[in-house]
């Protein structure tokens, strides 16, 4: 229990430092003001000066040279105007709250009060007011129970006595809350956050991370991070703070433009996109694995995750399974760098490079100049080699034909604008030194696709080349001719453009390899989020193509939504043994966090009884399981999603898959309100929304509504994850409609976990 003074005393600190980041405001202000006046000042001379006049040959120079400096000016002047925005920003954050924790600690009989907020301040002497919660020493606030506590020094670890560990709510410079609490980060300030309503954007939770995370946040030693969470634990929490907390220990040679997110959707992506800059961060560049391969394989369509979710539903017989599971495995890319090995001293499958409708070079031509080099040279050497040789032959002919006489007409041809735009600002010796160099821009530019073509690797045909590797390795359990049949079907494909998911980063790490090409070595840190949806063949092509980066990979197996039903094995094995060189550091959460603790005990049910899943204690209602007819369903539905909106500002309908989604939505009269959201949304509305289950992965609701959970769509044992995953959406209210006959999935467990409200009468 706090005593009334020590509210006081604290409050008169909160003052007092909040008075001072004001003051400091102020003087941001008004250098952001001054700044923001030298801008447009230099802007508006550095338009003044481009009004000299350039056509005086002498005055052109000079000019050049002004402007340039001009433009450094604004560059730095604009440079310096982000970094007192940014000052700006946290300092105005700070003045609100300027911290939420308190550590006293004795160190060689001298004690010391630390406030932790986040971002440091220091007063006018250099006094600490508020530590950033990534200092070193900030890690005893989160990882620190009362009595002796270490910490990580430049100087190696470092034993103090922690006496005192408070937490602070506080609000436009006003303690609201304060606690005293000798557990790592109490649970009663978790209890008011985690009580609160879902948002578009998630928060940050710096205030009360707790201690499994924060060793997620802190790792520096690992190259390759796994963390197996369950649903609500905290995993996207703790690699977006992970991220702010590498990029504060790694200024000068980090930035965040070198890590990169693979993120399950775009709405997922604009969901996260607020927390790093709530820490005074800019956020890390996010793709999504549609959108990383649709880049690789340019001009060609790859097949999408949802798309084929949904395909399987209606058919997915056990051999296109068994080829799947194959395809996506660890041995099917170790088969290909061996393929690649073999093949080095074959002839490859090359293209005939055209230009103007015939071969310029045929495959023969380019084979025999792959052939021709030494036996012994890697692959990709060997590929890189023929391409020099390629361009080499291809500036001789440019050189030649510079003199040829259809150049000579051209240039004649030339309007006054052309010439200029060709020469710009260059300056020549003589007359014919200038005839020569448009010359020659003009026969590169006549044969510039050419020269694309050779520099973008056209000449080789990847594809082709593909299906003579799938040819090499058919599994003896698979029919030779239901083989055949998918590398038949892998050319047809090809023929219209399009690529097969699973054979999508195959393909790329085949073409990779044999041209030596398609590596991001800048890149340093990679984080893989829903890290059950990759297959470990992705996962294998996304580490070579970023060499460098460290990776860090997050998820939960019992919501494999899109491989259960064809994947078995357990997934965090696998990724371990396909990466045996890598210094490797696993963590598991087995706290839910999310949702209340009915709901988190509702769905815990669903999993295998030896799971390790602890519910936060959060008390709310207990699931409803509603069972209605046909007839009755829209009615029951439109009854519950009054009922929730009562109390909750965004509820979701999550459906198994589009078409019940659409359906439901046509259904649904305007007046209802609801939102329709689909592949392609970017952002959440509140109110009531409906989507697919797997467009909902990451993402949180105040209530959700499961529909049409039947024993018509819910009867597969791989159905489990997906119920598993749908009912851990929701933080404080659920409800499962079942249409005929709810899921047996629903009916086998224990009755005393949900209720079920009587049935809904009807005229
Ligand atoms: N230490 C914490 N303090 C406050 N809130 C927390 C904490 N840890 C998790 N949460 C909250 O719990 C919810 C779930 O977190 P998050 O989405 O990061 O979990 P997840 O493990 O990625 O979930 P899932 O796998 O189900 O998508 C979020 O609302 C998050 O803010």
């Amino acid at each position: 229990m706090i005593e009334a003074n020590t509210k006081a005393d604290e409050q008169r600190r909160v003052t007092i430092t909040t008075t001072q980041i004001k003051q400091r405001l102020a003087t941001i202000n008004q250098q952001l003001a001054n700044a923001a006046n030298e801008t447009q000042d230099i802007e508006q001379r550095y338009g003044d000066n481009t009004k000299i006049n350039i056509t005086e040959v002498d005055d052109r120079m000079e000019t050049n040279a002004a402007v340039q400096q001009q433009k450094q000016l604004v560059a730095a002047a604009v440079e310096n105007e982000k970094l007192l925005t940014s000052q700006q920003q946290r300092l105005t954050d700070l003045a609100d709250s300027p911290y939420f924790g308190r550590i006293d600690i004795t160190e060689d009989g001298e004690a010391e009060s630390l406030y932790i907020g986040t971002a440091t301040f220091m007063n006018e002497d250099d006094e600490f007011l508020v530590y950033d919660w990534r200092a070193p020493i900030a890690s005893i606030y989160y990882n620190g129970t009362l009595g002796p506590v270490a910490y990580e020094t430049p100087m190696g670890p470092l034993t103090v006595d922690l006496t005192l560990k408070r937490q602070f709510k506080i609000k436009a410079g006003q303690i609201e809350h304060l606690f005293d609490t000798n557990e790592t980060v109490g649970d009663e300030l978790l209890q008011a956050v985690l009580g609160q309503q879902s948002d578009e954007y998630m928060q940050n939770i710096v205030a009360t991370i707790q201690k499994d995370q924060n060793d997620i946040i802190r790792d520096t030693t690992a190259d390759l991070l796994i963390v197996q969470g369950v649903a609500g634990s905290g995993k996207t929490s703790a690699v977006l703070q992970r991220i702010a907390y590498l990029l504060y220990h790694s200024r000068d040679q980090l930035e965040a433009d070198q890590m990169v997110l693979f993120s399950p959707n775009r709405l997922f992506s604009h969901y996260i996109s607020e927390v790093l800059p709530s820490l005074g961060e800019k956020n890390m560049r996010q793709v999504t694995m549609a959108e990383f391969l649709s880049h690789r394989f340019a001009g060609l369509q790859v097949e999408n995750l949802f798309n084929r979710f949904e395909k399987d539903q209606t058919n997915f017989p056990e051999l296109t399974q068994a080829m799947r599971r194959f395809k996506e495995s660890a041995d099917f890319m170790q088969a290909i760098q061996a393929y690649v090995k073999q093949v080095s001293n074959q002839p490859l499958a090359f293209n005939d490079l055209y230009f103007e409708d015939r071969p310029f070079f045929t495959k023969d031509q380019i084979n025999a100049i792959y052939m021709a080099l030494p036996h012994n040279m890697l692959p990709g050497d060997k590929f890189l080699a023929t391409k020099s040789t390629l361009i080499q032959r291809l500036k001789r002919q440019i050189n030649l034909e510079v003199q040829l006489d259809w150049v000579a007409d051209r240039i004649d041809g030339l309007t006054n604008d052309a010439y200029r735009a060709i020469i710009g600002q260059r300056e020549f010796a003589s007359g014919d030194d200038e005839q020569a160099f448009i010359a020659r821009e003009i026969v590169k530019a006549h044969f510039d696709d050419l020269y694309t073509a050779i520099y973008n690797d056209y000449f080789l045909d990847v594809y082709t080349e593909y299906q003579q590797f799938l040819a090499t390795v058919c599994p003896s359990e698979m029919p030779a001719n239901v083989w055949q049949a998918m590398i038949d079907q892998a050319a047809q494909n090809n023929e219209r453009h399009l690529v097969g998911l699973s054979d999508a980063a195959p393909i790329l790490y085949l073409r990779d390899l044999l041209t030596d090409s398609g590596q991001n070595h800048g890149i340093q840190y990679l984080f893989i989020d829903e890290m059950q949806d990759y297959s470990i063949a992705q996962f294998i092509y996304i580490h070579h193509a970023f060499p460098n980066a460290k990776l860090t990979a997050l998820g939960d197996y019992a919501q494999d939504i899109f491989t259960a039903s064809y994947q078995n094995g357990h997934f965090i094995d696998q990724l371990t043994a396909a990466f045996p060189q890598l210094k490797l550091n696993q963590i598991q959460l087995t706290k839910s966090y999310r949702a209340t603790a009915p709901i988190t005990n509702f769905a815990k049910a669903l999993l295998p009884p030896e799971t390790a899943l602890q519910a936060f204690s959060r008390d709310g209602r207990l699931p409803r399981i509603i069972t209605t007819t046909n007839t009755d369903s829209h009615a029951a539905l439109v009854q519950e999603l009054f009922r929730l909106q009562q109390t909750h500002a965004t509820i979701a309908i999550l459906t198994k898959n589009q078409q019940t989604a659409h359906q439901l939505y046509a259904s649904l009269t305007p007046d209802e309100q609801v939102t329709l959201i689909e592949d392609t949304t970017r952002s959440l509305p509140k109110g009531i929304l409906i989507l697919p289950l797997y467009l909902a992965k990451g993402l949180e609701f105040d209530a959700v509504v499961g529909y049409d959970v039947s024993a018509t769509t819910f009867n597969q044992a791989s159905d489990r994850d997906l119920l598993y995953t749908l009912i851990t959406r929701a933080m404080h209210d659920i409800t499962i409609v079942g249409i005929g006959q709810i899921s047996p999935l629903i009916s086998q467990l224990p009755a005393t976990l949900y209720e079920t409200p009587l049935p809904l009468l009807t005229s």
